[in-house]
């Protein structure tokens, strides 16, 4: 047992003397292993030490460098700063100076404020002053204005008279009676001469316009009269002489040939235009027809009413149509369309319109009012184109019934018309405008500082020559009237009624006193380069000038 127990030892030594054996194996290798790693681990240590000297070397290099590139920054800085100072300085004394502004600043606005409203104000009061002035100025040039185109119209006298003879026309039929009775003077344009019976008898007018003058010639003679019409003034242009003589021609013409009611609408929108800078102006036409003594209107809705002339109850003492149509017009084709409505009226009124319109006077009557945008003043100036009634001696010709009737109240309305203006132009203190409705019509347009022309119309042909005769009479006893002192008015005639005119004879017609001179047609330039000489020397009658 012993024994077994000791040998149980032995084996028990053997396998721990071989553990051991094998442990100190493993020991040794694990030395050898620990120093192998060691060694490395050197060799990892001597390689770090290297890397780390290596990159303090490089970092400490490297930051010499940035080093001396901060100082030498901080050498630009301080330079900089040296330099910055005295700006810094001159900076924060401008800020005080700045802030001492501001604080100011609210004062010296007040201030300031205050003086250039006061320099303002003075502006505005020189100005005011000098508008007062130029206005005052304005006023006063306007009244020498009115002043002297009163005085140019009293010395010229505000009643003219033309003559216009039409050519010889198909309806003046062929031989003798269709040959020419009317001559003109070379140097004179205000004088024609009619061969009548035989005899010559010579005429002086303001002009006289022959048969080949235009449409646009005669307008330009009359152009300055419709444009007095935008300054405030009233004007009326008459077309008198017989049937067929060219009154409608003048006054209306054709569509191709407009005559002055066309011309003068368009010289009137012409004018206006120009003077739109400073002026507001409104034109309107009315048109209306005479016939038998009863006023009609052209333009109404009922053109066969009757309409009356009454005084204006503002007690203005104006007169004024009730019911008399006015229409604006702006335009040509605004002049076109009334022109046509008017025409239409006629027409249907009527069964033959060209007898019709023969017998009756035609009046166009254009309203200019103005508003001058600077100063407040107000124009009105009116512009009455009149075709009227043939003038031919109806009465003579026993005519009968309506003939009759029509003929005297034309005879009765031009004598009315011619009466008047024998009153106005010899002064006379009562001018019978109450005597015709034409004449009524028109009493602020013939009246007053007016002015009127008188286009007598007559044909040149040979079996005219009566009814030309008595219409270049009644021209030139309508301008030759005395513009004398009160005094010379008991000298002349009293004007009863158209048939005045109806004495045809050379030997009447020739009387110095009426202003015609009568020769045979041997002595046709002699005497008619004279006349006008003859009748400025003459104690009774004056000419007046164009
Ligand atoms: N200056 C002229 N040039 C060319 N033709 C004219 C001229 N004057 C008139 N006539 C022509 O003569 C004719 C008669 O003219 P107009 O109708 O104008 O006469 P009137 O006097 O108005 O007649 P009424 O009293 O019948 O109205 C028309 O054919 C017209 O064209």
């Amino acid at each position: 047992m012993q024994r077994q127990v000791l040998k149980e030892m032995e084996q028990q030594l053997q396998s721990s003397q071989k553990t051991a054996a094998q442990l100190r194996a493993q020991i040794m290798m694990y030395e050898a292993e620990l120093e192998r790693a060691h060694g490395q681990m050197l060799e990892e240590m001597q390689a770090m030490e290297e890397e780390k000297n290596h990159a303090i070397e490089e970092a400490f290099s490297r930051a010499q460098v940035e080093m001396k590139a901060v100082h030498e920054n901080l050498a630009g800085v301080r330079t900089n700063l040296l330099t910055l100072q005295p700006a810094l300085r001159t900076l924060t004394h401008d800020y005080n100076s700045l802030k001492r502004q501001v604080r100011d600043f609210p004062l010296l606005l007040q201030e300031t404020l205050r003086s250039a409203r006061a320099e303002i104000g003075q502006a505005i009061e020189e100005v005011h002053s000098t508008n007062r002035e130029l206005l005052r100025k304005y006023r006063r040039e306007l009244q020498l204005r009115k002043k002297c185109h009163n005085e140019l119209v009293r010395l010229k006298g505000n009643i003219r008279v033309f003559g216009r003879v039409r050519p010889i026309t198909k309806e003046d039929g062929e031989g003798p009676e269709a040959t020419n009775a009317v001559t003109f003077d070379a140097d004179d344009d205000a004088v024609l001469h009619l061969l009548h019976k035989g005899k010559q008898v010579s005429f002086e007018l303001d002009k006289v316009f022959p048969p080949q003058a235009s449409q646009e010639e005669v307008f330009q003679e009359v152009q300055a009269l419709v444009t007095s019409c935008i300054d405030g003034y009233n004007v009326c242009i008459f077309a008198y002489g017989q049937t067929g003589a060219g009154k409608t021609y003048t006054m209306e013409g054709t569509a191709a040939n407009p005559g002055i009611n066309q011309r003068a609408l368009q010289l009137l929108f012409s004018e206006v235009r120009s003077k739109a800078a400073d002026w507001d102006y409104a034109i309107s036409v009315s048109a209306a027809e005479i016939y038998n003594e009863a006023l009609r209107d052209l333009l109404g809705k009922e053109p066969q009413e009757k309409l009356e002339i009454k005084l204006c109850p503002d007690g203005s003492g104006q007169l004024y149509v009730p019911g008399l149509t006015e229409f604006r017009v702006q335009s040509v084709e605004d002049i076109n369309k009334v022109f046509e409505f008017g025409y239409v009226n006629r027409a249907t009124e009527c069964t033959n319109l060209n007898e019709h319109s023969s017998r009756s006077h035609a009046l166009l009557i254009i309203t200019v009012r103005g508003l001058d945008r600077s100063t407040g003043l107000r124009t009105t100036g009116k512009l009455n184109l009149v075709d009227l009634a043939g003038s031919e001696r109806v009465g003579r010709s026993g005519a009968e019934g309506s003939r009759l009737r029509e003929a005297q109240h034309i005879n009765k309305s031009l004598s009315a018309l011619g009466d008047v203006i024998y009153a106005l132009r010899s002064r006379q203190g009562h001018v019978p405008f109450r005597n015709s409705k034409l004449t009524y019509l028109l009493q602020d347009s013939l009246s007053g500082d007016s002015k009127t022309l008188m286009m007598v119309q007559v044909s040149p042909a040979e079996k005219n020559t009566s009814e030309t005769l008595c219409s270049l009479k009644f021209a030139e006893r309508v301008r030759s009237v005395e513009l004398g002192p009160v005094s010379r008015k008991a000298e002349l005639v009293s004007w009863p009624s158209q048939e005045h005119l109806e004495g045809d004879s050379p030997g009447t017609a020739a009387s110095p006193g009426r202003g015609h001179t009568s020769s045979s047609p041997g002595q046709l330039s002699g005497r008619s380069a004279s006349i006008r000489r003859k009748l400025q020397t003459s104690g009774k009658l004056r000419p007046v000038p164009v």
